[in-house]
């Protein structure tokens, strides 16, 4: 005998050999506060075991009939739930091998659990444990298709359960008892019940009644033919929009058809009623093999595609133990993107055929128009005439300023922006902000539609060239009042500009350089921080100190600013230019430092004392004179 063999000889001797033991209350505590949403998705669970048992039976007998009823007996805490199949039951071997044993399942083939696809709902072997989320017993009565004694079974949430064999044979199924636990009474109120069973099984080719309080409820009627062939919902278009209302919940007025190649995936993609917000939760509802598997499938459709709510029904997906999503591998990546195209490829025929129902989803859905537009140029170049963008001629659609056959400028940001609409427009430049989301790749977009013509990025700096200079007899006039006026200013790092420009209205107009807006930003974040890290903001300050200087430029033109500089004392015109700036950033939207808020307060108070002033008798100003 060898050394080796002597070895492991005596290590087989020494070895104890155990199992595994499994904690159920563990578990169900588990399933209950980390996997299911809600207690309520037993339902869901108990209508799929009976869903599968019809559809194993009829793999046996084709010519046979399933159907399914719930019934509720009692009220409150004494309610007990029963669901009964006429499907293929369990014989007592079943009942050991599948039923009584967590994560093993009749429905996988022996197989893999992720890879391997059947006709059949459940696949995990868990599904039955959701039930003592509500019920502190769980009572089978089953009969096997296949022939044996009709049986009884009674599981508990500590890991036991017991089979009695009955005198009486019952005809082939299964009927589930529960009783509700205390606290759970809600789950066990026929109302909800008829609610939650529409809602996971409003598309299961099996008839479902609900029996409760002396009353019978058919639950779904069959599916239309339309859902399954989509194309045909379009003739369908009344009963397709109330189907959708039942379903989600909301009054739609237009839909889109869904498909995918391998035509194993369909469905109806309703468009919103109402404008929604991009970061607006998705809520698709997706049915698998016809039950309900998630009323919030966010995967299921491109980013963009957030202008519709979808019921989708899919017999290729896999859904993850939660049942409440779907994993996310080729399959649904492929999924995904045959749904969008078909979103897309109807929006594109709309264009050709009905451009009054698109132009109608444009104007409610930009946002996500944009988003699609953004990644697809043959979709943008369709499309493009009816998207709106905010511009210095106002809030537009593209088409119209296209046909006013300008240069088209463009800013990056909407800071930018602001600064240059008003010079822009009354110099007649068309400026586009594409400063909010998506713009700027549209403009880039336009740009290789329209090849030829004239796209230019501006900047401030750009637009304050245009400006008229004021003359030299001017400059010399003015010479004092301008020294002041950019001393008062000195300590905002803003200089002063005198000149003349359009709107006459518009009495002054700030621009920011790159620093000073970086600057900016610094400062407001220093003020609000601890001392450590606003000495280190300080550091990187003093770096764009130097050339961090904004410009005030005021309009000549304008009556107020022409009067403050012909005639003003020097107090009431430096008054009046810090108000000046301090009013050109808030028309800017620019946070102000407290060193501005400060300028601000006490111009208005100075400005208040001038004006009671100015309105009282010469006698009583005297005393009010040196106020400031
Ligand atoms: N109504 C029923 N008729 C026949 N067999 C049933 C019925 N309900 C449960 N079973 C048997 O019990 C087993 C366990 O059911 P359970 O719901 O726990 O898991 P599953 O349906 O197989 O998988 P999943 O966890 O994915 O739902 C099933 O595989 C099936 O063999």
């Amino acid at each position: 005998m060898s050394q080796n063999q002597n070895q492991n000889e005596n290590q087989n001797l020494s070895q104890d050999n155990y199992r595994f033991q499994v904690n159920l209350s563990g578990m169900i505590d588990i399933l209950s506060n980390h996997l299911y949403s809600s207690p309520r998705v037993f339902l869901r669970e108990l209508l799929q075991n009976a869903v599968d048992a019809v559809t194993a039976r009829k793999q046996m007998d084709d010519g046979y009939e399933g159907r399914i009823s719930v019934e509720v007996t009692g009220s409150g805490s004494t309610a007990t739930l029963m669901i009964e199949d006429n499907g293929i039951g369990l014989t007592e071997e079943d009942v050991h091998e599948f039923l009584a044993m967590i994560g093993q399942s009749s429905k996988r083939g022996g197989k893999g659990l992720l890879t391997e696809e059947t006709s059949f709902i459940g696949r995990f072997g868990i599904g039955l444990l959701s039930c003592f989320m509500v019920s502190d017993e769980i009572v089978m009565l089953t009969q096997s298709a296949k022939g044996g004694l009709s049986l009884e079974w009674r599981g508990k949430p500590d890991g036991t359960y017991s089979i009695r064999r009955l005198d009486t044979r019952m005809s082939p199924g299964t009927r589930v008892y529960l009783r509700c636990k205390p606290g759970c009474e809600v789950y066990f109120d026929p109302m909800n019940l008829q609610n939650w069973l529409y809602n996971y099984g409003a598309l299961l080719p099996y008839p479902i009644t609900l029996h409760a309080e002396g009353l019978s409820r058919t639950i779904n009627v069959m599916r239309p033919d339309w859902l399954i062939n989509p194309e045909l919902a379009r003739g369908k278009r009344d009963e397709a929009l109330r189907f959708g209302e039942r379903l989600l919940g909301e009054r739609f007025h237009d839909f889109i058809p869904l498909f995918t190649s391998s035509g194993r995936t369909g469905g109806i993609a309703y468009v919103l009623p109402q404008a929604v917000n991009l970061n607006s939760k998705k809520a698709h509802r997706v049915y698998l093999k016809n039950m309900l598997v998630s009323e919030s499938a966010e995967n299921i459709l491109p980013d963009w595609a957030f202008f519709v709510k979808c019921v989708v029904w899919t017999d290729e997906l896999q859904p993850t133990a939660s049942r409440e999503h779907f994993y996310e591998n080729e399959k649904l990546e492929t999924v995904r993107e045959q749904l969008g195209e078909s979103l897309r490829r109807e929006l594109m025929r709309m264009a050709e055929v009905d451009p009054d129902r698109l132009q109608h989803i444009i104007r409610l859905h930009t946002l996500s128009m944009k988003a699609l537009a953004a990644e697809d140029l043959d979709f943008f170049r369709i499309i493009h005439r009816w998207l709106s963008f905010e511009s210095s001629f106002g809030r537009r659609q593209l088409g119209e300023l296209l046909d006013e056959g300008r240069d088209i400028y463009f800013t990056l940001t909407l800071d930018e922006f602001r600064q240059i609409t008003h010079v822009a427009s009354a110099q007649s430049l068309l400026v586009v902000n594409g400063g909010y989301i998506y713009d700027a790749e549209l403009i880039d977009g336009l740009a290789q539609v329209y090849p030829d013509m004239n796209i230019a990025r501006l900047l401030p700096e750009d637009v304050s060239m245009a400006f008229t200079d004021i003359t030299r007899e001017e400059r010399l006039q003015y010479y004092e009042n301008i020294r002041h006026a950019d001393a008062a200013l000195q300590r905002f790092r803003c200089q002063v500009e005198l000149k003349r420009f359009k709107p006459v209205e518009l009495p002054s107009l700030f621009t920011l350089s790159k620093e000073s807006s970086e600057l900016r930003s610094l400062e407001a974040a220093e003020q609000v921080s601890s001392s450590e890290l606003s000495s280190i903001l300080n550091t990187l300050g003093s770096a764009y100190k130097e050339a961090a200087y904004s410009t005030l430029y005021l309009n000549l033109d304008n009556p107020v600013v022409s009067r403050i500089f012909s005639s003003a004392e020097s107090s009431m015109l430096v008054a009046a230019v810090e108000m000046l700036y301090v009013n050109a950033l808030m028309m800017g939207h620019y946070p102000m430092n407290r060193q501005e808020m400060a300028a601000l307060n006490l111009g208005i108070l100075r400005f208040i004392d001038w004006g009671l002033s100015a309105g009282t008798p010469q006698t009583e100003r005297k005393d009010n004179d040196d106020g400031f």
